[in-house]
């Protein structure tokens, strides 16, 4: 591995020309007189360059004397050695369907198609009868009320169209798998050997999930050609043309831990139904304040950015799309009648509840996560549907179909709908959603009568308004894809609409991956973890990472668990912080869930942006902010809500995920052969909780047992969760085609292209789009002496050059929509 020639705006000069960096008249870290030439680190040579650039070596940069320096105009830089060499990881397999050569009992092998076919006619009856009771509970008034916590998850959770015929599809090749087992008997070891013997086209579920199995899904030369990606993620592999695509199914790295082997929540080790998730959840998860010292609520939000781009699960719902009820208004659970559809997964609440007993309820609903077809085609366990394409893509700005992507557009020099304001672009907001519930804020927290002009925010995820603060993050990204439309067409002003936008949207995807590897990651994983499998970004020079045997999509894991990790780091308030860094005000999160009120203030949303670089992130822990575990999606001035936490268990359940055990020992952790073998990574108290309401070991849910470990070495989340993780990235890496530093594809960018887009950073779309004047060049991380607030002029945070842009690339051919 030899070191590549550094770019010149990364060399140190001798003694450079130090003109006066605009210094903030606020009270931040000294800078130390800066270096000239910076120290070496364990024998390896560092360099001064933009801060940015120093993410995966911050924890000892940070502590490092002299490692403030300047760059080669003077601005401050941070002293640190190049990127370290990348392995080639190797990532999980996904477990087969039918592990070896299973022995079925015989009178498993007695079962053949006309007893699948004879069970899915009670597959299509459960279909009906699930139709019968939704318009039952209609007649008798069971309906989610407006408003409520449940109204607002299921706003949240709100399946799109298509994924709502996929799950109908879905539920009744489920179903049938289901009566398969019972009539048969089938034992949950052989399930998956029994049923994928059956492809779904050669049986009377033949017209069932057809739109979705890879034979049905083409790609026409044209699309496979294409420079640019599909919106729905499809054809990014040139041979398996769905894997990614929206409303395709999730994947595992472990078979799933169903009761019945196809659907039904896993039991506890001895057969008894597992505890409470929310007795779980009150056990185990307390409120503690334990900021992090180091890591900014920027962390944290990018997080859940990357979460709406990646995931969206919907939940089940009525035929008409209207949400489900799975417990009664006053927080009871329903008549088994009322819930015989099978769709509710309702949390029992304990008598007792410290909380919830105040109110008298005893039951949170939680409605089971929406089906999808197989890709495979075949009959088996069930799988389930991410309703957003796979692939680190930005759906979340522009879509995950093209209708959604076609209404989001100007279709006029490539740009994206917003709400103006007035003072320009950089001020504009997110397009209103029309026809939603009002997102204002009632007089008793405003102290003002809802404004007439306030809307909720559309964008390409339907989670964009959930909080004020991923609002923010969602208006910067769509500024930024206007404010690089708009440079574009000055340099090419022969580009039309589609030509302008496709372009926009690449680079716009190509920063987000770089932030996401260069700035997120490092601080998520660590640096030894990013290099064992390869997940650094290259300096200089094309990656030849991909690799078409890899299903790029997202795991069961990662979706119902690890990357759920972020909830722990949520703060109950969101900041507004103004230039000076003094506080402005304090927004208390279960009165802004779904509120866009306060972005219609003017300058608020520069607020935001400081507040997000000034706060801190809470650290990964057993403990939650109350604004997530009892005020969840809050009904103004009732007092409670849902329970994140015990959702997130809930939801493990319901995925299928197998026990917090047997992803131990998947990472090489080693399995714990009972609870006192926690104690590695376990507090004693918190092994001592766990034998309060666990019965086993084997029994931890993969979420609880994840946020509790100590932390791995040099990252923000403990070894087991970092393997999931770590495996998840890279599969997002070298799966995807269109990966931003890849070469030799139809999509690659030009080396000069490349250079500017490896100058990106967050820092960089913060000041380029919005009033902010200063800001640390490494938004993740605290203010401190090697990451000193600069002004947004300043070449700490470098600037991307547009120039290679000009009429440099003539795509050969490339796809475009009718
Ligand atoms: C205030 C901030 C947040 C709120 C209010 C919030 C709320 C929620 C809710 C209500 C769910 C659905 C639960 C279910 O029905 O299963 C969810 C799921 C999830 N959250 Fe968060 N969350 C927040 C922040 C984060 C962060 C910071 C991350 C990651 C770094 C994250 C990652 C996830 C993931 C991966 C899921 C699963 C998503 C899916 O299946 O579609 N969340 N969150
Ligand atoms: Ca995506």
């Amino acid at each position: 591995y030899s070191n590549p020639p550094l770019p010149p705006q990364y060399v140190v000069h001798e003694r450079p020309n130090y003109s006066e960096v605009p210094r903030p008249t606020y009270d931040v870290p000294k800078v130390p007189e800066p270096v000239y030439y910076c120290p070496n680190f364990a024998g390896l040579e560092s360099h001064c360059r933009p801060s940015k650039d120093c993410t995966v070596w911050h924890n000892e940069v940070f502590s490092y004397p002299n490692t403030a320096c300047k760059l080669s105009d003077g601005n401050p830089g941070t002293c640190c050695p190049d990127l370290p060499c990348n392995y080639k990881g190797t990532p999980f397999k996904e477990p087969p369907l039918c592990e070896g050569k299973i022995e079925l009992d015989d009178h498993v092998e007695c079962l053949d198609v006309f007893s699948v076919n004879a069970a899915s006619d009670v597959g299509e009856f459960e279909l009906r009868l699930q139709k019968e009771t939704a318009k039952r509970l209609k007649e008798k008034g069971i309906v989610v009320q407006a408003a409520s916590p449940r109204a607002t998850h299921a706003r949240f959770s709100n399946p799109s169209e298509q994924a709502r015929n996929v799950t109908t599809e879905a539920f009744v090749s489920v179903n049938t798998a289901v009566v398969l087992v019972k009539r048969f008997k089938i034992k949950t070891d052989q399930v998956g050997c029994a049923l994928h013997r059956f492809k779904l086209s050669e049986t009377n579920l033949d017209s069932k999930c057809n739109t979705v199995s890879q034979a049905h899904c083409s790609c026409s030369e044209d699309k496979l050609n294409s420079p640019f990606r599909m919106i729905d993620g499809s054809c990014n592999n040139e041979r398996r043309f769905v894997w990614g695509r929206s409303v395709s199914q999730y994947h595992r790295i472990l078979a799933s831990d169903y009761d019945d082997g196809v659907w039904s929540p896993r039991k506890a080790t001895n057969g008894n139904t597992l505890p409470s998730a929310r007795l779980v959840s009150v056990a185990l998860m307390h409120d503690v304040d334990q900021p992090s010292e180091s890591t900014t609520i920027w962390f944290m939000q990018y997080g859940q950015f990357l979460d709406h781009d990646l995931v969206s699960t919907p939940e089940m719902s009525n035929e008409d799309g209207t949400p489900i009820v799975c417990c009664s208004e006053d927080g009871k659970q329903l008549d088994e009648e009322d819930r015989s559809h099978g769709k509710c997964l309702p949390i029992e609440v304990p008598k007792n509840d410290p909380f919830f007993s105040k109110f008298g309820r005893t039951c949170i609903p939680l409605i089971r996560a929406s089906l999808a077809c197989r890709t495979d085609g075949k009959l088996g366990h069930a799988a389930q549907l991410n309703d957003n394409t796979h692939f680190l893509d930005l759906s979340l700005v522009y879509g995950s179909d093209d209708k959604k992507a076609g209404e989001l557009r100007t279709r006029e020099k490539g740009e994206l709908k917003v709400t103006a304001r007035q003072g320009g672009p950089e001020f504009d907001l997110l397009p209103p959603l029309d026809g939603a519930s009002p997102c204002t804020l009632p007089k008793e927290v405003s102290g003002i009568d809802p404004p007439s002009d306030v809307k909720c925010f559309k964008a390409g995820d339907g989670r964009s308004d959930v909080t004020p603060i991923m609002a923010t993050s969602q208006i910067i990204f769509l500024r930024e894809h206007n404010r690089l439309a708009r440079a574009l067409a000055q340099l090419n002003p022969s580009w039309n609409d589609e030509r302008l936008y496709q372009e926009t949207r690449r680079i716009l995807i190509a920063q987000a991956q770089h932030i996401t590897y260069n700035e997120w990651l490092p601080i998520l994983l660590g640096r030894s973890k990013m290099t064992e499998l390869g997940l650094l970004p290259l300096q200089s020079g094309f990656s030849r990472d991909y690799d078409q045997h890899l299903n790029p999509s997202i795991l069961n894991e990662f979706v119902g668990a690890a990357f759920r990790f972020g909830h722990s780091m949520v703060q109950g308030k969101a900041l507004l912080v103004n230039e000076q860094r003094v506080v402005e005000k304090s927004l208390v999160l279960r009165q802004h869930f779904f509120k866009t009120q306060e972005h219609y203030i003017p300058g608020n949303l520069d607020k935001f942006l400081i507040g997000l670089a000034t706060q801190p992130s809470q650290k990964v822990d057993p403990y939650f902010t109350i604004e997530l575990t009892e005020h969840l999606f809050e009904e103004a001035g009732k007092g409670f809500g849902l329970d994140l936490v015990a959702l997130n268990i809930q939801r493990g359940r319901d995925l299928g995920l197998r026990s917090y055990n047997a992803y131990r020992e998947l990472c090489g952790v080693g399995r714990a052969k009972d609870f006192d073998g926690l104690s590695d990574l376990f507090a004693p108290a918190i092994i001592q909780r766990f034998k309060e309401v666990y019965n086993s070991v084997d029994d931890i849910d993969l979420f609880v047992g994840g946020v509790s470990e100590a932390k791995a070495e040099g990252s923000y989340v403990g070894p087991t969760f970092q393997c999931i993780l770590a495996d998840q990235f890279l599969k997002l890496k070298r799966g995807d085609r269109h990966f931003y530093d890849l070469g030799g594809q139809t999509g690659s960018f030009t080396e000069e292209q490349l250079n500017e887009i490896r100058k990106t950073s967050l820092a960089r779309i913060v000041c380029d789009n919005s009033q902010v004047n200063d800001i640390q060049p490494m938004v993740f991380k605290m203010p401190s002496a090697m990451n000193p607030i600069v002004s947004c002029q300043s070449s700490s945070i470098p600037r991307m050059d547009l120039r290679p842009w000009q009429e440099a690339y003539k795509p050969k051919k490339y796809w475009q929509p009718r």
